[in-house]
């Protein structure tokens, strides 16, 4: 069944799906139309991944067609964020990803930037800056047409319950971090504490944003996220994701959008 398509302004999307299999066919649609504007405008696709449910909504893609119809060469893998601990733990989003989407996927190994799990957060933050910083400067990653911020041709962001995205937490100061690219927080509310994040000004340098988000327990979030015109929502970190050149696209079940006003 075709999806409900709510347009909000010119720049976001809302597609809703009373179906989570039709959800991940539609989603791995969409990363591959995007995918193919990418490699015809400057041949490479650059994507920054998130932990979360998210990972299993963008199964289709190691599933026929698109294992054999996306040129997987020109893919180039990087984290929204990162738990700080070893890339075998279960609380990993490396291995997250790595267990069930890219060890199914044709992806080179060196095209997958994972961050370095033998530092300190603000070592392997840092670190992880000055990698994204070199792909920059050979234009793997694409630079923003308005800031000197990176701009990923996509990023997947999984909203959670309490309307964080990536590890950008609702009233932490991390949100009105401006100069860096990549930071690290040591207390966020949900464990682990430990995290490693894109800040808000390269998120939202991002030629297309994917917002993700399933299931009742996140309703309040999307409609806080989308909905809402009470000023205390401006500053929920999934309503502060508005690229500023780029475009958004959320994809939701019916259970998340419910109590979104414009969905009936
Ligand atoms: O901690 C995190 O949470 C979000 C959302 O995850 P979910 O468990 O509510 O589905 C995730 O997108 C983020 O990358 C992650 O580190």
């Amino acid at each position: 069944m075709a999806p409900q398509v709510l347009l909000i302004k010119d720049k976001m999307e809302v597609r809703i799906h009373e179906c989570l299999d039709e959800l991940s066919t539609d989603l791995a649609d969409q990363i591959e139309e995007l995918c193919e504007e990418s490699i015809k405008d400057h041949g490479v696709f650059a994507v920054a991944i998130s932990g979360g449910s998210i990972i299993s909504l963008m199964r289709k893609l190691s599933e026929a067609p698109y294992k054999k119809t996306i040129d997987w060469s020109k893919w180039y893998i990087f984290w929204a964020d990162e738990r700080v601990v070893a890339k075998n733990h279960v609380d990993s989003n490396y291995k997250l990803a790595k267990d069930n989407l890219l060890s199914k996927l044709p992806i080179l190994p060196s095209h997958v930037y994972s961050i370095n799990d033998s530092l300190t957060a603000e070592e392997a933050a840092s670190e992880y800056e000055f990698v994204i910083r070199q792909l920059v400067k050979t234009r793997v990653v694409n630079v923003s047409d308005i800031s000197d911020c990176p701009k990923f041709d996509l990023i997947l962001l999984e909203v959670g319950a309490d309307g964080h995205v990536a590890s950008l937490f609702p009233n932490h100061p991390v949100l009105e971090e401006k100069n860096e690219w990549v930071t690290f927080i040591a207390n966020a509310p949900k464990p682990p504490p430990e995290r490693i994040t894109l800040t808000l000004p390269v998120i939202n340098s991002a030629a297309n944003v994917i917002m993700a988000a399933t299931g009742g327990v996140k309703a309040e979030a999307v409609r806080m996220a989308i909905d809402d015109m009470d000023p205390e929502c401006s500053v929920l970190p999934a309503r502060m994701i508005q690229p500023s050149v780029g475009k958004l696209v959320w994809f939701l079940d019916v259970e998340a959008a419910s109590k979104l006003t414009r969905f009936s």
